[in-house]
C-alpha cells in the first residue's frame, strides 16, 4: 500500500478553487462539523466511548460549546458516521487514486463527517461540502487538502445512487477484528445477517409493571412476544411520555429482560443482583416482591439505579462494592451476575463499540467474568441458583465462560427450557443456555445480543 498522500482524487480536474476563498470562522454550522470531526477522532483513534464525549455535563469541550440543536446534529452525524463507517470508507476510497497516508487522520475524519451528511442525513449536499472545505481551510494541517476534500465530496454527491449502494453494500461495514470474530463464532451467513442488522438503529423497548396491552395502546407501541413494548422510531423524549413520571415502565431491551426471568424470583427469596446498575434487572427482580440486594462498583451508576427505583416505586438494598472483594454476611437463594463485557450485542445502540473495542478487550473481559463468576459460588447457599449473563456477541465472553464454569466441581448446569422464556423460545440453545443476536425477530426490528446460562450450587 502506498504511503504517499493522495493529492489528486480520480476524475476531478474541475474542482472549484475553494482553497483560495477567505475563511469565515463564524460560518453557521462550521463549529458543529469541526466538533464532529474532533469527536470522531477521539472515538476512532483513541477508543473513547461516544457517550462519554457527548455527555451533557462532562462531555468534550468542543461538544459542550454547542447549543442544544447543534449538539443533536453533532450526535446524529457521529452515530451515523460510526454506524456506516465501513461503507463510508469504501465510498471515500473509491474517490481517491490511492489510500490516504496513515498519518492523515484529521483529513480522514473530515471526509467521513462530510460523506455522512451527503449519504445519510437530510443536510443539503452543498452545505455538507462547503462546510467540510471551510473546516479544512480553517485547520493549518488541512488547508492544503481543501481542494481534495471538495473533489472527493463532490464526487460522492455526483455518484449515481445505485453505484453508491453497490459500493457500500459490498463491504462488511465493521472493523476487521469484529467481522472476523463474528464469522468465527457464527459462520459466514449468520455473521452477515448480524452486520446487516447493525446498519439500522435499534428501537426503544419498555418493560411495564402491569397492563402491557393498555400501555401499548396509550403509547402507540408494539406489544412484543415476550410482553415488552416497542416504541415507534419517531417517539420524542422518553421522559415526556405518559407513564414515565408515575413509574409505570422502564427502558429495557426485550432481550435484556431474559436473564432475570431465570432466577424464579418470588416474595420469600433473597436475591443478589450483581453488577446491577443502572438497574433494569434489579427493577424486574424487585417487582416480584423478592428481597433484592443490588451491588455495583460505580457510585454514580448506583445513584442512577436508586433514582430509577424511586421513580418506579420499587425497593432494593444497594451496596457499592467491587465484587472481587465483596463478601455478603449470609449467602443468597439466588444471584444474577450481569457481568461487565465488551457490550458488542448493543452495537445497534452504540455504533462506536466495534470501533473502540478489540480482541484484547474481549479477552480481558472474559477473564474478569470467569473470576467474578467463580466468586458467585460463595454468594449462594447450597442448592441456590447462579445466573451468568452479559450483552456480548462474542462466544469467548459467553459460551466459553459458561462451559468452563460448568466443569467446576461445586456447581451443576441448570438448563433453561423454552417454556420459561415465552416469546424467546428460539433463543434456547442445545446446552440450555440463552443466546440472542441482533438479527433475531427480523420482522419486529431485531433485539440486542445477549447470553445467559444458569447453574445450581451443589
Ligand atoms: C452491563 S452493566 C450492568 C447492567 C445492569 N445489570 C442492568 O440491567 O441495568 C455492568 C455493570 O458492572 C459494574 N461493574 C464492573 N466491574 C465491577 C466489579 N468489579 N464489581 C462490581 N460491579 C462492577 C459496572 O459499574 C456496570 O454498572
Amino acid at each position: 500500500m502506498s504511503t504517499k498522500p493522495a493529492r489528486r482524487p480520480k476524475r476531478h480536474g474541475k474542482s472549484k478553487p475553494y482553497a483560495e476563498r477567505p475563511i469565515d470562522p463564524d460560518k453557521p454550522g462550521l463549529d458543529v462539523r469541526l466538533a464532529a470531526a474532533r469527536l470522531l477522532a477521539a472515538v476512532v483513534d483513541k477508543a473513547t466511548p461516544l457517550d462519554a464525549l457527548t455527555d451533557d455535563e462532562n462531555g468534550n469541550p468542543a461538544y459542550l460549546a454547542l447549543d442544544g440543536r447543534d449538539r443533536a446534529l453533532c450526535r446524529a452525524i457521529l452515530l451515523t458516521a460510526l454506524r456506516h463507517r465501513g461503507s463510508l470508507s469504501a465510498l471515500i476510497a473509491e474517490m481517491l487514486d490511492r489510500p490516504l497516508p496513515p498519518n492523515a487522520r484529521a483529513l480522514d475524519h473530515l471526509l467521513h463527517v462530510g460523506a455522512t451528511q451527503i449519504v445519510h442525513l437530510s443536510v443539503p449536499d452543498s452545505a455538507a461540502v462547503d462546510l467540510a472545505v471551510t473546516a479544512a481551510n480553517a485547520d493549518p494541517r488541512l488547508s492544503r487538502f481543501a481542494a481534495l476534500v471538495n473533489a472527493v465530496l463532490r464526487g460522492i454527491v455526483r455518484m449515481p445512487a445505485d453505484r453508491r449502494e453497490r459500493i457500500m453494500a459490498a463491504v462488511a461495514n465493521a472493523p476487521e477484528w469484529f467481522a472476523d470474530a463474528l464469522e468465527r463464532d457464527y459462520g459466514a451467513e449468520k455473521s452477515k445477517a448480524i452486520l446487516q442488522a447493525h446498519r439500522s438503529e435499534a428501537s426503544v423497548d419498555l418493560t411495564v409493571k402491569d397492563d402491557a396491552t393498555g400501555w401499548a395502546e396509550r403509547l402507540d407501541a408494539t406489544l412484543l412476544p415476550n410482553g415488552s413494548l416497542r416504541l415507534p422510531h419517531n417517539t420524542p423524549s422518553i421522559m415526556t411520555l405518559p407513564g414515565f413520571e408515575e413509574g409505570a415502565w422502564w427502558v429495557q431491551d426485550a432481550a435484556a429482560t431474559l436473564p432475570a426471568r431465570l432466577l424464579g424470583a418470588k416474595p420469600d427469596m433473597r436475591i443478589a443482583d450483581l453488577c446491577a446498575a443502572p438497574g433494569g434487572k434489579t427493577a424486574q427482580l424487585a417487582r416480584t416482591g423478592a428481597d433484592v440486594t443490588a451491588v455495583d462498583i460505580s457510585t454514580s451508576r448506583l445513584r442512577r439505579l436508586e433514582g430509577n427505583l424511586r421513580r418506579l416505586g420499587l425497593n432494593a438494598r444497594t451496596v457499592q462494592s467491587d465484587l472481587r472483594k465483596w463478601q455478603p454476611e449470609t449467602p443468597f437463594d439466588a444471584v444474577l451476575l450481569d457481568a461487565p463485557c465488551s457490550s458488542t450485542g448493543t452495537a445497534r445502540r452504540h455504533p462506536d463499540i466495534p470501533w473502540t473495542k478489540s480482541d484484547a478487550v474481549v479477552e480481558k473481559m472474559a477473564a474478569l467474568q470467569a473470576n467474578l463468576l467463580e466468586r458467585c459460588i460463595a454468594f449462594v447457599r447450597p442448592g441456590g441458583v447462579v445466573v451468568f449473563a452479559n450483552c456480548s456477541l462474542d462466544r469467548r465472553e459467553g459460551e466459553a465462560v459458561a462451559a468452563a464454569f460448568a466443569d467446576h466441581e461445586q456447581v451443576e448446569p441448570l438448563p433453561v427450557t423454552a417454556d420459561e422464556i415465552s416469546g424467546f423460545e428460539q433463543a434456547v440453545t442445545a446446552e440450555g443456555w440463552i443466546r440472542t443476536t441482533p438479527d433475531d425477530w427480523p420482522n419486529l426490528g431485531g433485539v440486542d445480543g445477549f447470553f445467559a446460562a444458569r447453574f445450581r450450587r451443589l
